[in-house]
């Protein structure tokens, strides 16, 4: 692997189109677990927009943005900072919304009462426009990560909706990332700490100057993922990886620090998730001689599963 593939989406209507883009999905996600899709028919006027709604709340005194802090100091809603003491003066800000706001929410929509504590509300900013542009956004970007899971159906020889009741009530989260660079390309300067995502499938917009995100290979090697406009870069989580018995890994991956001052990086990501209450069992399909690899598990137990240790990717 020496380059992150770029797959064109553009065609799939069309039998033979929806064949060629699975396939080209699947040999990237099975070797690499990263590819990045374009032709997924996001506008980048939104896509701006979007940014430019960020670009005006993270510009804000940090008194606004800690007002938008999770009561609960959840990290994974509304605003939250990381600053790292051993690379002085980076930072990386967030702000992170969901797919549903509330637990009475989430139990109106059909969820067991058990699993909606999954849900914490978080905090508008008193924005003109944010709030409004960011659902456009996330709801667009939902829809993209549809589309490649019902890729991932027909990669899988499954109906391209195989995926579809599983997300029919999404746990879904969205975020944008944004990086306060410090200028010095080592390894201490890592902006994100290596890690592998957990959820299902993670649906990332870049935009900056350098190439922040570093993906890290079977083999050892770090390959950067080049920053497109026109892309979105795809990975899965753990959840993925067990729901495929393995076949596709949830690869580590960082961001790293930018080589100049002028430089800069922002991320938009939408962590697309089913509902907490599903439960995901290793599809049959994807199950061999030796079995299933894990037990079923809901998106609800999942996510308090630490990390695998990363020196065992590969194995
Ligand atoms: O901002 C990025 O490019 C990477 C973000 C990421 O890996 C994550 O939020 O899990
Ligand atoms: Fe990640």
């Amino acid at each position: 692997m020496n380059a992150i593939p770029v797959i064109d989406i553009s065609t799939i209507d069309t039998p033979q189109g929806r064949k060629q883009a699975a396939a080209a999905i699947y040999d990237a996600i099975v070797d690499a677990g990263f590819f990045q899709i374009v032709g997924h028919g996001v506008p980048m006027e939104l896509i701006d927009r979007a940014y430019a709604m960020y670009d005006n709340l993270f510009d804000r005194p940090d008194e606004y943005k800690e007002a938008l802090e999770s009561p609960n100091g959840n990290p994974f809603r509304g605003y939250f900072r990381a600053e790292r003491a051993a690379n002085a003066g980076s930072r990386v800000e967030s702000y992170e919304i969901a797919s549903i706001a509330t637990p009475e929410e989430a139990q109106g929509l059909g969820i067991d009462p058990a699993f909606t504590d999954f849900f914490e509300p978080w905090t508008w900013p008193d924005i003109d426009g944010f709030a409004d542009t960011l659902l456009e956004l996330r709801d667009r970007t939902r829809g993209v990560g549809a589309t490649v899971m019902s890729l991932f159906a027909t990669a899988l020889g499954l109906p391209d909706n195989y995926f579809t009741r599983y997300v029919a009530t999404d746990g879904s989260n969205f975020m944008c990332r944004y990086y306060s660079t410090t200028s010095a390309v080592t390894d201490q300067n890592v902006l994100l700490d290596e890690h592998q995502d957990s959820g299902m499938l993670t649906v990332l917009h870049q935009r900056g100057t350098y190439e922040g995100l570093q993906v890290l290979c079977r083999d050892g090697e770090r390959i950067t993922v080049p920053v497109r406009d026109d892309a979105y870069v795809i990975n899965v989580g753990r959840l993925m990886t067990r729901w495929t018995n393995d076949l596709f890994p949830s690869t580590p991956h960082r961001v790293i620090d930018a080589p100049t001052a002028d430089d800069f990086r922002r991320s938009i990501v939408l962590f697309y998730m089913p509902s907490p209450d599903a439960v995901i069992t290793p599809i049959a399909r994807c199950v061999g001689a030796d079995g299933p690899h894990y037990e079923p598990i809901t998106p609800y137990e999942a996510q308090k599963i630490p990390a695998k240790e990363l020196q065992e990717y590969g194995n």
